[in-house]
């Protein structure tokens, strides 16, 4: 199956995140917010700001071991959600893909409110509250993992596809 890919620029993940805050803005107030490190801490700069929420805390989960898909580990837990089992905190990631993610955050803060920016199916019954959804087989660009470059002319590949 081939990847199709979905380039989110900078102004646009700005647009997709308050749009988020929109919806969650009638679920609140919140206790604070859980930013998942490392996609979801500018999201969470976002919408913190759109909520009037100070109280950021962060988690963050390691799912990659080398090139594979390892055990997923908590490298860094969200200690001042934990007692409350998350009652009352807002949780923010930039996506969820296959849920992996997800999951282990749920397991440490079941009653919390979670919700990204973006999803994809597989991982989707995992969130309570997100904007735009992407096909399973799309990897979506964010703006701090690319930047602008030079693309040839359509005409200069459509040339050379065609042997030319
Ligand atoms: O639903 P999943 O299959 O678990 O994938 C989603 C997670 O993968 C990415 O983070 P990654 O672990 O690559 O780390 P990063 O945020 O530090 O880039 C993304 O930011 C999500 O947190
Ligand atoms: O589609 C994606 N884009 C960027 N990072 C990711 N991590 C899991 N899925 C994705
Ligand atoms: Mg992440």
């Amino acid at each position: 199956m081939a990847i199709r890919y979905y380039t989110v620029t900078w102004d646009q993940l700005h647009r997709d995140a308050k749009a988020l805050a929109w919806r969650l803005v009638d679920k609140g107030p919140y206790a604070g917010m859980v930013a998942i490190t490392r996609g979801g801490l500018i999201p969470c700069a976002i919408i913190s700001r759109e909520l009037e929420c100070r109280l950021i805390e962060t988690v963050s989960i390691v799912t990659y071991d080398e090139e594979k898909r390892g055990e997923p580990s908590v490298v860094k837990p969200p200690a001042a959600a934990l007692e409350s089992r998350g009652e009352g905190w807002l949780i923010i990631d930039d996506l969820v893909d296959t849920g992996t993610t997800a999951k282990v955050i749920r397991a440490l803060l079941p009653k919390a409110h979670f919700a990204t920016v973006y999803a994809k199916p597989a991982g989707k019954p995992q969130v309570d509250t997100f904007i735009t959804e992407v096909s399973q087989d799309t990897w979506i660009l964010f703006p701090w993992d690319t930047e602008p470059q030079f693309v040839a002319p359509i005409a200069k590949s459509h040339a050379s596809s065609n042997g030319g």
